[in-house]
Formats: C-alpha cells, structure tokens, sequence
C-alpha cells in the first residue's frame, strides 16, 4: 500500500498546477495535524480518525459498532475546531451547535440569531438530508426554490432519488475488511473517494465566497470539483482559492463561440485537468418556480466569467445571462470543434443512451458524464442510476463513464459503482453544505458521505474500490 500511495502522490503533485510555495507550506502544516471525530449512523457510532499518512482502514468493532481510521490530503475534521464549539454527549457522540456566523439568513437584522433559533443547537448534522433541512429552514425561498428545481412536473427529479431504493445489494460475507480503502482515479488523477462535486451555479447565493469555498473544501478532501460556467466567481478566483485542488471546469457552448473560446483558454492556463461539455442545454428547461418568482441574480452578484462580456446586451436576462446567449444549434461535430481549442481531456455531461454513449466514443470524448441534469432539464426522462448500465455496457471500457443525480446515501455511491461507474458527483448536497457552513459543510457532506460509501462497502464485503462489481446488484429484483 505504501508504494501505491507514493507512486499516486508523486505522479498527482508532478501534474498539479504550480502554487506559491508559502501556500504549499500552509497546506502542508496543515495536514500534519491530526483529529478525531465521532459520526453518528442510525444506532451505530462511525468513529473516524486522521492520521494523513496515507493509509485509511475502518475497523468493525466487537458491539457492531465501526471505527473508520482514514487519511487524505485535507482534514475534513479540523473545522469543527477552528469555528465552532463542540461537546461530546452522554454517549460520546459529537453534538454541534450552529453559533459560528454565517452571512446567509432570513433575518437581515440579526443572522445568529435567526440561525440559531430555527434548529435544534444540539443538534447533529448526520446524513445529507440533515444539511436539505437545514438548507431550506436558512436560505432565501427564491433561492431554496432555484436550488431545488426540477423541471415541470420534477418526475425525472424525484425518480432520479427513488431509483437507488427499488435496487437492493447482494452482499458478501466472511472477507476480512479490517481494511478498506476508498480511493480510485479519474483522468488518471486519484482521488481520495469516488465522489466529486458536479457543476451547480451560483453558490455565492448560498455562502458569501461561494465556489472558492467549494475548491477549498473538494481541494481539502482530496477530490475533484467541476467548476460551472455559470459560477458567482471566475475560474481565477476559484483556481487561486484552492491551488492544489483537482479541478475541471463545466462548459456551456454560446451562439457567441468566441465565449467558449476564451473561456476553455482561460481554464487551460489556469491549470484545470478537463473541459466538462454539457449537453442537455439546449434549451433551459422550465422550471415552475424559477419563473413564478421571476428569478434572478441579486445585484450584487454576477455570473463573474462573463464579466464585460455581456455589457451589450439588452437587459433581458436569464440566469444570469443574456437570454438565448446558449446555442441550440450544438451538435456532434462542435466535439471536434472543442477538441481543436484545447488538448485538455473533454467529458461530455448528460448521457441517457447507448446511442449517444457510442457516439461520444467515436468522437474521441474522454469520458461520460451519465445525468439528466439533476432532473431540471427533460421531464420524464430516465433516472440517471437507470441509463448508467446500457451505457456502461455499449462503452465497454474505452473511456470512463461517471454518474450524478440523486446521489444522497452511501449505499447509493455503492450501486453506482457496483453498476460500472467510475466516481459519481454530487451536485444539491453541496449548496447545502455551503449554506450550512461554507467550506466547513461542503467538507462535512463530502466526509459523511465517504463514510457512508465506507461502511456500506465493508458490509457488502469489498475492501477496495475494484472489488466492487455488477454481482452486488441483485437483478431480479429490478
Ligand atoms: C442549482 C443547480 C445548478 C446547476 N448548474 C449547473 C451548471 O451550471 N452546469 C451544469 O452542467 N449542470 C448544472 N447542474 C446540474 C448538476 O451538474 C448535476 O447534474 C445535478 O445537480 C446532479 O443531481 P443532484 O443535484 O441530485 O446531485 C445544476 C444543478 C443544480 C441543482
Ligand atoms: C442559460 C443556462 C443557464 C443555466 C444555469 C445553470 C444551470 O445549469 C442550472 O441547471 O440551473
């Protein structure tokens, strides 16, 4: 194992964008510390410790209960004690208080008070649906709303969560998983976890730095974060925020190439390791609330890559946007028109079909994002967890193919790799980090969900990533 970790060190620091050496130093400080945390899991305690030296083991204790002991790049733990008071309870489990002061309120006269007297303050933050409470209890309702669509009916949005709960696992006894490790590689990049942050747009609205908190929280956890075109900060800002921090960057095509141009030269310069086309915009999907509360950008904050750019145009706005700037007209021959602007790798987002899926191969894509865009684009498409496998079978291994939409448990992240997924994205979970607590919360939503994924691997018997397989999945029940 020690040789894997420097061989994947080595080659992921050789292929890192340079960084000041002041700021290596600070991260490097950083990682030498050493924290332990408790995390609760229904009845069972998940006691997680960091020692960063690069080996990660859960061990099963005697009563059931598991002791995780992991390591990565960055301390998802040490939060807790830079911002927040925390206790420990009666049964040694770690209760948080929401005190630290947020910028994000429904009160604009007093946000700690408001934050606090709207949740429980022993209360522990211990699923990803915990952070959606929280979430929708704090952020603006236009914001919540923006943040939850789905478009029309949200059938696609909602299936896309219901999906992973009509699959059950077929799990393995008797396999030693004393040991378990959790990382893979994407891109020939590893990762700490198969689980990254898939693009979302507008995070300012959910915390006050928005995406640089993001790339500070994925560069911490030692996994990769899309950037959105359509971010509240340029992709300097977030790039700088986070400079050793796996990024790639999501692309939009505009009827204005010229757009798209600049932008993929600006991410190649600022050292992102791939260009994330997205190709289910054509058209912005209809999503009701959006419209009834007419949504927008508050003033003071823009779509930041677009600064100056659009100064022309009319006032008629969407998402930030000038209205119809997308161009409908994007086909399959724009892949070799991208592919001529960059030698980055390209990943095509918002696969559904084999017919597709053999079509991205043939033109050369490096990889396959499988989404219908968390449900907010075609209603009545299918959940993503259910076109993965016609995909992943017509693509045979010729290129990676990822999944987002619905990802929420760790048992989920299980079923998509179990179904041929190399890493999965999480993309609402996110903004429902940030509101609860900017970096530290997108971190803590990134470490539960790994220990998650964690457990649920070692109690369907894998103990590494490449163990898991489509014998897991019991498809008679399909
Ligand atoms: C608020 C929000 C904004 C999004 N913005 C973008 C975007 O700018 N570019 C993009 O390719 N996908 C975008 N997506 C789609 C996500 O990348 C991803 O496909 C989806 O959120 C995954 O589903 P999940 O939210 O259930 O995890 C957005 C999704 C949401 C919820
Ligand atoms: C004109 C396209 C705006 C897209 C905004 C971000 C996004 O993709 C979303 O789903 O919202």
């Amino acid at each position: 194992m020690s040789n894997l970790d420097e061989h994947c060190s080595s080659q992921r620091n050789s292929s890192r964008k340079e960084s000041s050496s002041k700021i290596k130093r600070h991260t490097r400080k950083q990682q030498s510390k050493s924290h332990s945390k408790n995390c609760t899991g229904g009845s069972r305690t998940l006691e997680c410790s960091k020692d960063h030296s690069g080996a990660k083991a859960l061990e099963l204790t005697g009563d059931g209960s598991s002791t995780s002991t992991h390591s990565s790049s960055g301390d998802s733990t040490q939060h807790k004690f830079l911002t927040q008071p925390s206790s420990q309870n009666m049964d040694g489990k770690d209760t948080k208080t929401f005190s630290e002061t947020g910028h994000l309120s429904t009160s604009e006269s007093n946000p700690d008070i408001d934050r606090t007297s709207l949740c429980d303050p022993t209360m522990s933050m211990v699923c990803l649906s915990d952070f959606e409470l929280f979430a929708k209890e704090h952020l603006p309702k236009t914001t919540w709303d923006y943040y939850a669509a789905g478009a029309d009916e949200c059938c696609t949005r909602d299936d896309n969560l219901v999906a992973y709960k009509r699959i059950r696992l077929r799990p393995r006894m008797l396999r030693d998983v004393s040991v378990t490790d959790t990382r893979t590689t994407i891109q020939g990049m590893e990762i700490n976890f198969p689980i990254g942050i898939a693009p979302t747009a507008f995070h300012c609205l959910a915390w006050h730095d928005g995406e640089m908190s993001t790339a500070r929280a994925a560069e911490a956890m030692n996994t990769c974060y899309i950037a959105s075109t359509y971010s509240t900060c340029s992709v300097e800002e977030i790039s700088t925020a986070a400079p050793n921090g796996l990024q790639w960057f999501q692309l939009y095509v505009y009827r204005n190439r010229k757009l798209s141009e600049q932008l993929v030269q600006r991410v190649e310069a600022q050292g992102y390791k791939a260009v994330v086309l997205t190709v289910d915009v054509p058209y912005t999907g209809k999503r009701r609330n959006d419209i009834r509360n007419n949504f927008k950008l508050p003033p003071h904050l823009k779509v930041k890559n677009f600064d100056g750019i659009f100064e022309d145009f009319n006032g008629a706005e969407v998402y930030g946007g000038a209205v119809n700037s997308l161009d409908p007209s994007i086909s399959w021959k724009d892949i070799y028109w991208l592919q001529s602007l960059t030698r980055l790798p390209i990943i095509i987002k918002g696969i559904l079909t084999k017919e597709d899926a053999e079509l991205a191969v043939e033109h050369g894509v490096q990889g396959i994002i499988v989404s219908n865009h968390g449900g907010r684009q075609l209603d009545g498409g299918p959940a993503s967890i259910d076109a993965l496998s016609e995909i992943v079978e017509t693509v045979q291994g010729r290129v990676e193919v990822y999944l987002d939409g619905g990802i929420r448990t760790g048992s989920d992240v299980l079923k998509a790799l179990a179904l041929g997924a190399k890493c999965v994205f999480i993309g609402r979970p996110v903004v429902w980090g940030l509101a609860y607590k900017g970096e530290e919360g997108v971190r803590e939503i990134l470490q539960i969900l790994n220990d998650e994924f964690r457990l649920s691997m070692a109690l369907a018997g894998c103990r590494n990533v490449s163990e898991i397989n489509r014998n897991l999945i019991q498809f008679s029940k399909l």
